[in-house]
């Protein structure tokens, strides 16, 4: 499939394959997964870390695209998706726990994200926050306050470097990520993960709305999780939230239209 032929390059969609509403985990392994929750999933295409799934819910159009880890996929993703119709993007992800209140297996429903990341450099200078959505963010909360989860709203610390969050004493510039690592606890942050401050600053250029639920997992403190906690904070835990977060942002469109 060629750009030529009216697919995008990366996603390898078309105008008509996907609607407005899209899912977004990292994994492509996780798109037949979310799929199974929609109404008559369908697989649609597959190119690089970008596999679409799509379906409907409650008789509207969705679909479920993987970004791949970090920034720049991310943009790529969510820029094709806008080319083919898409306007309101959920990040549906594992994250790393930052804070003591929290347990393993809790949901995050992400409100903002610092921009520890390369790719947001390329849209908006970093004094331009990275924010979202707060229809996704009132419909995800209503979600996990029905499904009767454990949730917390809060912000994410988006990162290039998945080991220079688990590993920074191995890192020459080691001293440096601690201090800051630190200084984002000091300030509340919730979670680590790396897209959300890329697919947040997209949504505020391309005027789409983006938002964000994160599995956590871990402690804030690294202590190994038990067999229970890992089992409490599998990712396929939050999905449901997920699907029905999307599911009132839908309906409170409905209503406005
Ligand atoms: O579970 P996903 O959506 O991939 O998200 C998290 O997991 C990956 C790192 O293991 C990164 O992509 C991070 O943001
Ligand atoms: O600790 C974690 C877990 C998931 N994703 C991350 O980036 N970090």
């Amino acid at each position: 499939m060629a750009y030529s032929e009216g697919y995008e390059y990366h996603i390898h969609l078309k105008q008509g394959d996907i609607g407005r509403y899209v899912f977004l985990p990292g994994d492509p392994g996780r798109c037949e997964v979310i799929a199974q929750h929609f109404d008559n999933p369908h697989f649609v295409a597959s190119h690089r870390e970008h596999t679409t799934w799509a379906g409907e819910l409650d008789g509207v159009p969705v679909a479920v695209t993987s970004t791949g880890m970090g920034g720049p996929s991310t943009a790529i993703c969510v820029e094709e998706l806008i080319h083919v119709g898409a306007d309101t993007f959920m990040r549906v992800g594992t994250s790393g726990a930052m804070q003591p209140e929290t347990q393993p297996g809790d949901v995050a429903v992400i409100n903002a994200a610092i921009r520890d990341e390369g790719t947001g450099l390329h849209y908006l200078p970093m004094e331009f926050p990275a924010v979202a959505n707060l229809e996704l963010i009132n419909g995800l909360v209503d979600a996990a306050k029905d499904l009767g989860k454990t949730w917390h709203v809060g912000v994410s610390q988006s990162k290039d470097s998945f080991y220079g969050q688990h590993d920074p004493d191995s890192m020459p510039i080691g001293p440096r990520l601690h201090e800051r690592w630190d200084a984002w606890v000091k300030g509340g942050c919730l979670v680590s993960e790396m897209e959300c401050a890329a697919l947040f600053l997209l949504g505020s250029v391309r005027r789409v709305r983006t938002g964000g639920i994160m599995m956590i997992m871990g402690h804030h403190d690294f202590t190994p999780m038990t067999d229970e906690e890992k089992e409490a904070s599998k990712v396929d835990n939050v999905i449901p939230v997920a699907i029905e977060g999307m599911r009132k942002v839908i309906a409170a469109d409905r209503a406005r239209a």
